[in-house]
C-alpha cells in the first residue's frame, strides 16, 4: 500500500492517541531496518551511522545496537551536536556510546577493508521541504562521495535525505543516492516518483503492526513478498506436469538463438509442466542442439501451427526478428491461450497493428522496455507527451481493456484496468544487460500456465527475477558480472525467499 508522508504522520499521531508508544514503534522498526540490511549483508563489517537530530536518527541508533550486537563495528557522524538529539534518539545514543567512536576523520574508511555500509539516518518523514543547507547538505555530500569513491553500500532510513516529503518529483539539489532504502511501514508516495527511483534504489518496506491499518491508496502497491505468496499455488503431494502448464514458445531466429533458449530456460525455472520451443524448419538443428534437454522443440513449416496444439500459456517475441510478423500477428489475434508479447512481438505490433489488441480472444501481459514502450505510444493516441511511467502502462491498460502491462526499468511498473498498479522492489543495476528481459518473458509465462492471472503472474515473475539477481550478487557476482545465465540460476533460491517473506 501507498501513503503519502502527511497521511503517514497522520496514522502515527492516531496510533499514538490509541496509546501505542513511539519507543516501541522504534523498536519495531529498527528490527525490520537490520533484517533488511542483513538480507543485502549477512556477514558483519563496518557501518558508518549518519545522524541527525529527530526520530530519524533514533532509528539508525536502534539499527546500530543490533549491528554491535551482531559483530559490526558501528561509527557515528552525527550532522550536528549529540546534544542536540530530541528524546528517543538521545535515549538511545546514551545505550551505545560507549561503543560507538564518532568519526571526525574519514579518510581511515577509504582504506577500510570489508563490506562498508553507511546508515542514512539525517531526515525521514519530519524533514522540511526546502533544499538542504550548511552541515545537512555538506553530509549527504560525503556520504555520496564515500559510495561512489569506495562503493560503500547506502542505506536510507524511511526516506532518502534530501528527497523532498510533498513534491511528486525530488529535488535535484543534495539527496542521499541509496543503494537500498527501508521505509518503515508503508511505502512512501514520493519515494516512487520516476525521477525518485536514482536516489531510493531497492526498495523494502520494514512492517509496523500497529500501523498497517492506517489510509492508503487503494489504486496503487507495492509488490512484496507477503502479498505474492497467497498467488503461488502450493502443490499437492500427488501434483503432476499437467497441471504445472503446457507452455509455447515463439522466439528465436538465426542470429537470436540465445533470447529463445533464455526464455524457454526460464520457462522451466519458473515451474511450467511442458515447454515446447516452435522454431522454423530451416532452424531447426541450431536450437535443438543448444536447447536443454527438457524442451522439447517443434519445427514448423508456418507458425500458425501453434495454434494445432493445446497451451495453457504462450511466449512470443523474443529474438524473432520481422521476417514472419503477418504470422505472428495472425497467432497473436487467434491464441485462445494467454499470452506474454514481448521484444519483436512488440515491435511487430508498433508497426500499425496496435488495434488488433482490441480483438484478441485470450489475455495478453505485454513486457515493453521504455524504447519499445516508446514505439507502441508514438503518435500520442492513447498516452499524452510527458506521462509518467505509471501513468503509460495505466492508459495502455485501459485502452486495451484484457490487457496487463508490465513496464520494464529499474522501478517495473504493472498495470491492468480496474486493478491496483503494482510497483516491483527487487533487483539491481546488474540487470542492465541483455537478455534479462527474456528470461522474464518465459518466467511469467510459467506463471501464467500456472494458473497466476496475467497481473500476479507480471508481479511475481518481476518479483522473483529481481530477487534472483540479488541472489546471485550475494553468491559471488558483482554488478559488472552479472548476466541473465546468473539470475536462471539462482531462481530457486528466489522462490525460497518468497516463501520465507522477506524483503
Ligand atoms: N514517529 C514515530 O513514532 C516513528 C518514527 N519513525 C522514524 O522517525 C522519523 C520521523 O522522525 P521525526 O518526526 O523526528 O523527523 P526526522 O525526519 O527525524 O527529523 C526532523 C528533524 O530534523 C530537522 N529538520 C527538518 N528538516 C530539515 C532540513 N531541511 N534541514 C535541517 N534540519 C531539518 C528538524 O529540526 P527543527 O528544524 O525542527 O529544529 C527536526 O527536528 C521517520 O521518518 C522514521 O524514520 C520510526 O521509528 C517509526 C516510529
Ligand atoms: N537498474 C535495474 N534495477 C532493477 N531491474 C532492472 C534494472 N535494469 C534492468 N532491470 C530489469 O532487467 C530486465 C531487462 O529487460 P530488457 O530491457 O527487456 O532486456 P533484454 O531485452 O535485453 O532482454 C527487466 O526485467 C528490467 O526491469
Amino acid at each position: 500500500m501507498i501513503v503519502s508522508c502527511a497521511q503517514m504522520l497522520e496514522g502515527e499521531r492516531v496510533a499514538f492517541a490509541r496509546g501505542v508508544s513511539a519507543a516501541d514503534l522504534m523498536e519495531e522498526a529498527a528490527r525490520g531496518i537490520f533484517e533488511a540490511i542483513r538480507q543485502f549483508h549477512p556477514q558483519p563489517g563496518t557501518a558508518v551511522l549518519y545522524l541527525g537530530k529527530g526520530n530519524n536518527a533514533g532509528d539508525a541508533l536502534v539499527v546500530g545496537r543490533l549491528m554491535l550486537d551482531s559483530g559490526w563495528k558501528v561509527l557515528a557522524r552525527p550532522v550536528g551536536e549529540v546534544a542536540e538529539f530530541k528524546e528517543l534518539p538521545a535515549k538511545h545514543w546514551q545505550v551505545i556510546s560507549d561503543r560507538v567512536p564518532i568519526v571526525a576523520d574519514l579518510s581511515p574508511l577509504y582504506r577500510e577493508p570489508g563490506a562498508l555500509v553507511l546508515v542514512d539516518g539525517i531526515l525521514g518523514i519530519g524533514a522540511s521541504p526546502s533544499p538542504l543547507k550548511g552541515a545537512y547538505a555538506a553530509a549527504v555530500g560525503e556520504m555520496n562521495a564515500l559510495r561512489r569513491a569506495r562503493h560503500a553500500f547506502t542505506v536510507a532510513i524511511d526516506l532518502p535525505s534530501g528527497l523532498n516529503p510533498t513534491a511528486d518529483a525530488p529535488s535535484e539539489s543534495a539527496c542521499v543516492e541509496a543503494d537500498l532504502t527501508v521505509t518503515v511501514a508503508h511505502a512512501k508516495d514520493v519515494l516512487l516518483a520516476d525521477g525518485a527511483t536514482k536516489w531510493v534504489g531497492r526498495l523494502a518496506i520494514a512492517p509496523l503492526a500497529e500501523l498497517e491499518s492506517i489510509h492508503t491508496e487503494e489504486t496503487a502497491r507495492v509488490i512484496t513478498s507477503r502479498d505474492l505468496l497467497p498467488e503461488l499455488p502450493c502443490r499437492s503431494f500427488d501434483f503432476h506436469k499437467g497441471q504445472a502448464g503446457r507452455v509455447g514458445i515463439v522466439a528465436g531466429s538465426r542470429g537470436f538463438v540465445g533470447a529463445a533458449l533464455l526464455t524457454a530456460t526460464a520457462a522451466l525455472r519458473g515451474g511450467a509442466g511442458l515447454i515446447t520451443l516452435y522454431v522454423m524448419e530451416e532452424d531447426y538443428s541450431i536450437f535443438a542442439a543448444q536447447a536443454p534437454l527438457e524442451v522439447m522443440v517443434k519445427p514448423v513449416a508456418d507458425y500458425l501451427e501453434v495454434l494445432a496444439n493445446k497451451h495453457d500459456a504462450l511466449a512470443i517475441g523474443p529474438g524473432l526478428g520481422k521476417e514472419s510478423q503477418e504470422r505472428i500477428l495472425e497467432i497473436i489475434q487467434l491464441s485462445e491461450a494467454p499470452m506474454v508479447l514481448d521484444a519483436d512481438a512488440l515491435n511487430m505490433l508498433a508497426e500499425g497493428h496496435l488495434d488488433l489488441l482490441k480483438t484478441l480472444k485470450a489475455p495478453a501481459l505485454l513486457t515493453p522496455h521504455p524504447g519499445e514502450m516508446q514505439r507502441l505510444t508514438k503518435g500520442g493516441a492513447h498516452v499524452h507527451a510527458g506521462a509518467t511511467r505509471r501513468e503509460q502502462a495505466e492508459k495502455m491498460s485501459v485502452a486495451f481493456p484484457g490487457t496487463t502491462w508490465l513496464l520494464k526499468g529499474s522501478r517495473t511498473v504493472i498495470a491492468t484496468q480496474d486493478q491496483a498498479t503494482s510497483f516491483n522492489t527487487t533487483g539491481q543495476p546488474g540487470m542492465a544487460t541483455g537478455g534479462m528481459g527474456d528470461v522474464l518473458t518465459g518466467l511469467c509465462a510459467a506463471l501464467m500456465g500456472q494458473g497466476l492471472s496475467l497481473h500476479e503472474g507480471a508481479c511475481l515473475g518481476a518479483w522473483l527475477s529481481g530477487r534472483s539477481a540479488e541472489r546471485a550478487m550475494l553468491a559471488g557476482q558483482s554488478a559488472e558480472s552479472l548476466s541473465p545465465g546468473d539470475v536462471l540460476a539462482h531462481l530457486g533460491e528466489a522462490f525460497t525467499d518468497l516463501k520465507r517473506g522477506v524483503f
